[in-house]
């Protein structure tokens, strides 16, 4: 297995920064985070004139030595200082060393620079340290920049983005490239990460892998420590297949989902369970009678009512439970899902939808579930989670990290924060956020193929670790797949998204993460 690729929040990167500062001479991060930035911009923006906008704080020193750097380099660079602000020392040593001849006074959006691709802006206004709203006159800086038809390049995250969650303060800076310092950062790739950072780049300074630091911070390790998820991650889904196997070797799930007016989330989460390799597919539809027999688009699915799946499940030898595509919130559901938490307590089991709120409002129903054996997996949407928490969307999002941890913790189940860079968060207490997917998922039903594709790969046998994050990564990436063919991401379908999964597993190309914004 693959290092992973690390995640680390402000707490914890402070941590190392200053465990790392005091080992080495005064200002020598800072001169190797300016040095990195100088090599970027060499090699991506060879002939490009540079304006760097630099803040108050060290992000501002950083610039102030690039520009210095650059200019050694014998590269056109221009630097605009924030007025105002406590300038801590090594930000005031990297201003000594700035060649003065670099600064220039008032404002850079006077329409003296050039309006095209020939002039890279550089964003050191704000990195790690902002606690507050951005000034004015950054706010309007950042417009500027944010409107030129050049790239932006932010060092160490772009000003006015949370590094922790992901949240954009307005005015906040888009950039084509974030080159970040020390480690990755959450905020970078969940939420409005991964709109306003572009391509992330990380320099570790010369401090080695960050899992072999020593930091003396065990508690912010388990709140500030995790991974972002990619494709090297997940050996499992791409295991080769025995040729001596039948369909009783890659597992039977069960699904209880669809009621009437729904059926087709039933029928997306039976799909994409087929096509994500289970040997057989059993849909149960909450409807006392099922109007449909079979599903003519795909005959293999065997249709049944609720009543008759959940007492027969054990006889038809269930390896893997998914319940509430579709299900809806009746007496009727709860009393399905009530028999179901009771029903083969080793099976895993992925709750979805309208059975995380019959969860959310019924504690009988949460212990039941915490009662059980087998793997449980939760996988909220935003406004599912803040019925789960008790809290709302709002708080959910501000910090969604802490919400799938809470979750996990609270229900004793894996956690799927989903949307934007979903977060996945284990019932131990470690959390990744997964690299892949796009906003071609923004659809209905791309949640129900979702449940689909986890349920399938804990029918298969895969561990609890590898089938939850690898089947958040491999819908994610199969998203990616059809966004790089043209296949959205506008106009993209749930049920594309499975054939475009099941490619992946078999050997189709791993798409590149895909980024919205390129000028
Ligand atoms: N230290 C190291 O070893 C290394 C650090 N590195 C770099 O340093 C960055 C972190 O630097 P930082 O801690 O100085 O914070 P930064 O992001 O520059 O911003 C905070 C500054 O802005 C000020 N400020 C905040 N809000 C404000 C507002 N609304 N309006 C006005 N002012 C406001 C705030 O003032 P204060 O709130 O403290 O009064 C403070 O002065 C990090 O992201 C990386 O780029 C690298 O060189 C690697 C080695
Ligand atoms: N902008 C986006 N970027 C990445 N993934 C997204 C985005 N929007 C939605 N998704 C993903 O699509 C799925 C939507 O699930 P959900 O909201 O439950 O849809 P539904 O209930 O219609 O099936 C989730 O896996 C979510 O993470
Ligand atoms: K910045």
């Amino acid at each position: 297995m693959n290092a992973p690729h690390r995640l680390l929040r402000t707490a914890v990167v402070r941590a190392i920064e200053t465990s790392a500062a005091a080992a080495l001479p005064p200002q020598e991060l800072m001169r190797r985070a300016a040095q990195a930035a100088a090599r970027r911009v060499m090699a991506r923006w060879p002939a490009q004139r540079v304006a760097i906008l630099c803040g108050p704080g060290n992000n501002g020193g950083d610039g102030a030595m690039l520009a210095a750097c650059l200019h050694r380099l014998g590269r056109a660079v221009e630097v605009w200082r924030l007025a105002g602000g406590r300038e801590p020392a090594d930000a005031a040593q990297a201003w000594r060393e700035c060649p003065p001849q670099l600064l220039r006074t008032g404002d850079p959006d006077t329409g003296a620079l050039p309006a095209d691709r020939s002039l890279l802006i550089v964003d050191a206004l704000f990195g790690i340290g902002l606690a507050r709203p951005l000034p004015p006159q950054a706010a309007q800086w950042a417009d500027w920049a944010n409107a030129h038809p050049g790239d932006v390049l932010a060092l160490d995250v772009p000003s006015g983005l949370d590094a922790d969650t992901g949240a954009a303060q307005p005015h906040a800076i888009v950039a084509a490239e974030t080159l970040t310092f020390i480690a990755d950062k959450p905020g970078l790739h969940t939420l409005a990460g991964p709109d306003h950072a572009g391509m992330v780049h990380v320099d570790d300074l010369g401090l080695g892998h960050t899992d072999a630091i020593g930091f003396d911070a065990p508690g912010l390790v388990t709140s500030g420590l995790g991974a972002l998820t990619g494709p090297r991650d997940h050996p499992a889904l791409f295991a080769p297949r025995r040729q001596d196997t039948h369909k009783g070797s890659f597992g039977t799930v069960g699904i209880l989902a669809g009621a009437p007016g729904m059926t087709g989330a039933a029928l997306l989460a039976g799909r994409a369970a087929l096509r994500g390799g289970a040997g057989k597919v059993l849909v149960g539809l909450a409807e006392r009678e099922p109007a449909l027999p079979c599903d003519p688009l795909q005959p293999e699915l065997m249709l049944r009512s609720a009543d008759s799946l959940l007492d027969h499940g054990e006889q038809l030898g269930v390896t893997a439970w998914i319940a509430g595509c579709g299900l809806g919130d009746s007496p009727h559901a709860e009393a399905w899902l009530t028999h179901l938490l009771r029903t083969m307590p080793a099976v895993p089991l992925v709750l979805d939808a309208d059975a995380l709120t019959l969860i959310a409002r019924s504690a009988g129903l949460a212990s039941q579930l915490a009662a059980r054996g087998g793997a449980r997996v939760l996988t909220p949407h935003p406004r599912e989670a803040s019925r789960l928490l008790g809290a709302d969307t709002a708080a959910v999002q501000a910090d969604r990290i802490a919400a799938a941890c809470e979750i996990a913790r609270r229900f004793r189940a894996w956690a799927v924060l989903k949307g934007a860079g979903s977060v996945v968060a284990s019932p131990e207490g470690g959390w990744t956020i997964n690299g892949s997917g796009n906003p071609g998922l923004a659809t209905a039903g791309t949640g129900d193929v979702l449940a689909g594709l986890l349920g399938a790969l804990l029918a298969q046998g895969l561990d609890a670790a590898s089938a939850v994050r690898g089947g958040v990564w491999l819908h994610g990436a199969a998203a990616d797949a059809l966004a790089a063919r043209g296949v959205g991401p506008i106009g993209m379908t749930a049920a594309e998204v499975i054939d475009a999964a099941r490619a992946l597993r078999n050997g189709g190309g791993i798409p590149k993460p895909y980024r919205g914004k390129q000028k």
